[in-house]
């Protein structure tokens, strides 16, 4: 049986993440790169796919858990008869990329207690038993590109494929175990300071938090802090890139097929995070990210990716790992993720609306970017009149989503104000004339007479989540009568317990059986939607809801099932935790999206009905 998602906290360094669960056990890291195989994999599958715990060996234990205050290092106290213990989890900061460290330092509280560690490495994702020699620092694992050396002063005891220890630890005293990933070509020994790496993680994730902008006495100034610090740990640190989660295949719906990797960057998800970044005041992250999309990109426009692997690689293939048996049976389990090519025209949008907000946040001004912008532009023309697989990926037949054309509409419209508003150099006036003919185009096409409200694509009658960014974007003013009619259409069908989803996959098919969750982000844009429209009272009560479905350290995964009381989906997921910080920002301004304060204020649109 799995744990439950909420079970796990999260460690990690801008490399690669892993995921720990309540009990202690380490079910979840992929080395050296958080798209690199797992050596650890039971979360996906049984413990022979690999995990490592450390507890008590009594099992009753009393657990608790906390991260240290402004950081990414995890503290599990275990307090049983015998006394109290802690276990500080943490991924020491790399000094490069191919030295990848996990520190698990077991720290006496009280008493005497007897603790028990299992070792069960499995290299890629969770098939191969590797070749595991004793060494005087521990042992020294090996198996194809992979060395990992556990170095621990406890005596090793392996048998029948597993390494076990049991030690006692005492009130004040620390026993430290470090795992230790370098290539297997490299003949090395490397020991580290356990300690000293403790007390450097600890300074750098402080003074990184110290930068947040948000009244420190605020109540939900934790939440945003944690969500930033959940989104600094998704980043990696080498290219810039942002992965959408740490995670492949945790289920949307438990024993279903909805489950796809996520080690990868989506423009989608990464342009969303980047203002969750600048509206917090972290201007370097955002640079970051604009150099490797710039990097990621380069080349012929029409080969533009809806996402792109860590350091821009293009062939993201899907396939099936058949050994590893699904978490709670979830199958299949993949890797890559085939909505790498996809046409998904909502990105154009995206990338031009989030390189607009980086003028607005006067990032510096970058003239590659700009002459990148302007072929994507170019492209666009070409483009938007396609049928496409939306924002949702779907894997069925290609249709005219509104939230795509919305999107073609902010990208031109974002290339217009460039010009505008900043004295860039382009052709703006034929831009205006294509987000003029978007702009009809939608509102005759994606607007239903007869529902009152827009609609998931041309000619149908489905509601579909996205329609919520319609005021977000500037695309008609919160207080035009079709996007109060919209809102309040997804809020009377298209939620679940007062929590939205995504649309109904049975009004609106998308290829694949069974259904899923409510769509965490999608309520923050409820939220984000009713705050424009003055409904502050409203919008606070739901960013509260939602605040309440995070785990005991603040952490969120993509959908939330409010029958089964459970988080569902790739955790964390950077979505759900953008939606935290951009709510709370909307929401403590009472005034809108801080980013889109000037759309609103001045809507291109004006109301027709
Ligand atoms: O619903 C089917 C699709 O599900 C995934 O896509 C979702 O996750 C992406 C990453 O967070 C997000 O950008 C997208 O909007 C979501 O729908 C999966 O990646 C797809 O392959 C799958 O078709």
């Amino acid at each position: 049986m799995s744990k439950p998602i909420e079970d796990y906290g999260l460690i990690g360094n801008m490399l690669s993440c892993a995921l720990v669960a309540r009990d202690g056990s380490l079910d979840w890291l992929c080395l050296p790169r958080f798209d690199s195989d797992a050596c650890f994999a039971a979360l996906l599958g049984k413990p022979d796919n690999g995990y490592w715990r450390l507890a008590p060996a009594d099992e009753g234990a009393k657990i608790s858990r906390r991260y240290r205050p402004d950081t990414m290092i995890l503290e599990t106290t275990f307090e049983t008869e015998e006394g109290a213990v802690t276990l500080i989890d943490f991924m020491p900061l790399a000094r490069d990329e191919e030295h990848v460290d996990v520190v698990r330092l077991v720290r006496g509280d009280r008493g005497r207690v007897r603790m028990r560690c299992e070792f069960v490495l499995r290299f890629g994702y969770g098939s191969t038993v590797p070749w595991l020699q004793r060494a005087d620092f521990g042992a020294r694992a090996v198996a194809g590109p992979d060395a990992i050396e556990l170095r621990t002063r406890v005596k090793l005891v392996s048998e029948n494929l597993r390494t076990t220890a049991e030690f006692t630890v005492g009130a004040g005293a620390t026993v430290p175990f470090v795992l230790a990933w370098h290539p297997s070509h490299r003949v090395e020994e490397r020991d580290i300071d356990p300690q000293q790496r403790l007390e450097e993680a600890e300074t750098w994730w402080r003074d990184w938090s110290s930068q947040c902008r948000i009244d420190k006495e605020h109540p939900w100034r934790d939440a945003v802090t944690r969500s930033l610090i959940t989104l600094k740990a998704l980043t990696f640190a080498p290219t810039g890139g942002i992965v959408a989660a740490p995670t492949t295949s945790l289920p949307e719906q438990l024993g279903g097929e909805r489950n796809w990797d996520y080690r990868y960057c989506w423009i989608r998800d990464a342009t969303l995070t980047l203002y969750a970044f600048l509206t917090s005041g972290y201007r370097d992250e955002a640079k970051a990210w604009r150099e490797w999309m710039l990097r990621a990109a380069a080349g012929h426009p029409a080969q533009l990716q809806i996402m792109y692997g860590l350091a821009g690689e293009r062939r993201l293939t899907e396939v099936e790992l058949p050994w590893l048996a699904g978490y709670e049976g979830s199958k299949p389990v993949r890797i890559g993720n085939g909505a790498y090519g996809q046409l998904q025209i909502d990105v154009y949008g995206e990338l031009l609306d989030a390189l607009h907000v980086g003028r607005k946040f006067q990032l510096e001004p970058s003239h590659e970017a700009w002459n990148f912008q302007r072929t994507l532009l170019g492209e666009l023309k070409g483009q938007w009149r396609s049928p496409d697989q939306g924002i949702w990926e779907i894997r069925g037949e290609p249709r005219h989503f509104t939230h795509s054309k919305l999107m073609a509409w902010v990208a031109f419209d974002r290339g217009v104000r460039a010009v505008e508003d900043f004295g860039l150099d382009g052709p703006s006036e034929s831009w205006k004339a294509e987000r003029e003919q978007i702009r009809d185009e939608i509102l005759s096409k994606g607007w239903s007479e007869k529902k009152r409200s827009f609609v998931q694509h041309y000619g149908g009658t489905a509601l579909d989540a996205s329609l919520l960014l319609i005021p977000l974007t500037g695309f008609l003013p919160p207080d035009d009568p079709r996007v109060i009619g919209t809102v309040e259409a997804i809020q009377r069908e298209l939620t679940q317990d007062g929590l939205v989803l995504r649309y109904h996959p049975e009004h609106a098919p998308d290829g694949l059986s069974g259904t899923e969750g409510t769509f965490l982000v999608c309520s923050f844009w409820l939220a984000d939607a009713l705050t424009m429209m003055g409904r502050v009272k409203e919008a606070s009560k739901i960013f509260e809801r939602l605040l309440s479905l995070r785990n005991d350290l603040g952490l969120l995964a993509e959908q939330y099932d409010p029958l089964l009381g459970r988080q569902l989906g790739n955790f964390p997921q950077a979505f759900s935790h953008v939606g935290i910080v951009n709510t709370a920002h909307n929401l403590m301004s009472a005034q809108g999206p801080a980013e889109q304060r000037a759309d609103r204020t001045k809507p291109t649109e004006k109301p027709t009905s």
